[in-house]
């Protein structure tokens, strides 16, 4: 599977406010940046503590980016994926609409009576590791469902859980013209941080865009 990160940070590497709401970083030219790299791809990943702050839908704006991905004989959207080890999806969440595919990864101990009620709202489990969810066993079995190019979105903490497990082959980041601060506020990478080796990147691009840059980056095997 191909894994592509994409997330806006403030000049100071806030991915939101120490509140969690949702900031728009990025303005209306990387938002179409971000739509096509969606319409790219098979499926779109968060975090659930990004769809309990966001509530995020996860699908393809563009119209046109939709008939692509028709023309191409795929579905209108790509499928949604909520890494969330508890089951605390609500049903009612919109990445959980049907308006796409939706998969839900829980640990094993996630509870029943949670992991029943999102299969009665449609969505798909996938069942992989305990503590959290074991990302590299999760993303085989979603291999196995067809999703061979996967866009990791956020939030702070699932990043840092990818870029740990060497998932990720590619890198883009939005940097906006804004200060967020904060001690607690989200960053790209947040978790336990590394303290002796560091995942190394390659700058491929730098591309101005509104009032921002697209740091495009490959990530070393
Ligand atoms: N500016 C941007 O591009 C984006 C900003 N955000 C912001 O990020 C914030 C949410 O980020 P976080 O609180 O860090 O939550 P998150 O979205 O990274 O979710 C973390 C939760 O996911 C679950 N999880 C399951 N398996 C996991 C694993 N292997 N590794 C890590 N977590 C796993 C855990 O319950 C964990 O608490 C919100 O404020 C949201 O607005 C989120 C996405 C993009
Ligand atoms: N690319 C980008 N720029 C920003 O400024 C943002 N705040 C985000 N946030 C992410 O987009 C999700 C919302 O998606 P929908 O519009 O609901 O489809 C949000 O949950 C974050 O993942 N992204």
């Amino acid at each position: 599977m191909h894994v592509v990160v994409n997330a806006a940070m403030s000049a100071d590497g806030k991915l939101s406010s120490r509140r969690r709401e949702q900031i728009r970083i990025s303005g209306h030219e990387d938002f179409a940046r971000v739509d096509a790299l969606r319409a790219d791809c098979d499926a779109v990943m968060v975090g659930v503590g990004t769809v309990l702050a966001d509530d995020p839908h996860l699908t393809v704006e563009d119209p046109d980016l939709r008939a692509e991905r028709r023309e191409r004989g795929d579905s209108d959207h790509p499928a949604r994926v909520v890494a969330d080890t508890r089951a605390r999806t609500p049903p009612d969440a919109r990445v959980l609409d049907d308006v796409a595919r939706s998969y839900v990864a829980v640990g094993e101990t996630a509870p029943d009576d949670r992991c029943g009620a999102l299969r009665d709202a449609d969505a798909h489990l996938v069942t992989a590791g305990t503590e959290r969810v074991d990302l590299a066993a999760a993303l085989a079995e979603l291999e196995t469902d067809g999703i061979d190019r996967l866009l990791i979105e956020g939030g702070g903490e699932l990043l840092f859980s990818a870029f740990e497990t060497g998932v990720v082959d590619e890198l883009s980041v939005f940097v906006g013209s804004q200060i967020i601060g904060g001690r607690d506020a989200p960053t790209l990478a947040d978790g336990e941080g590394f303290v002796d080796e560091f995942p190394e990147l390659t700058l491929a691009a730098a591309d101005r865009l509104d009032d921002g840059i697209v740091l495009s980056y490959t990530v070393a095997d």
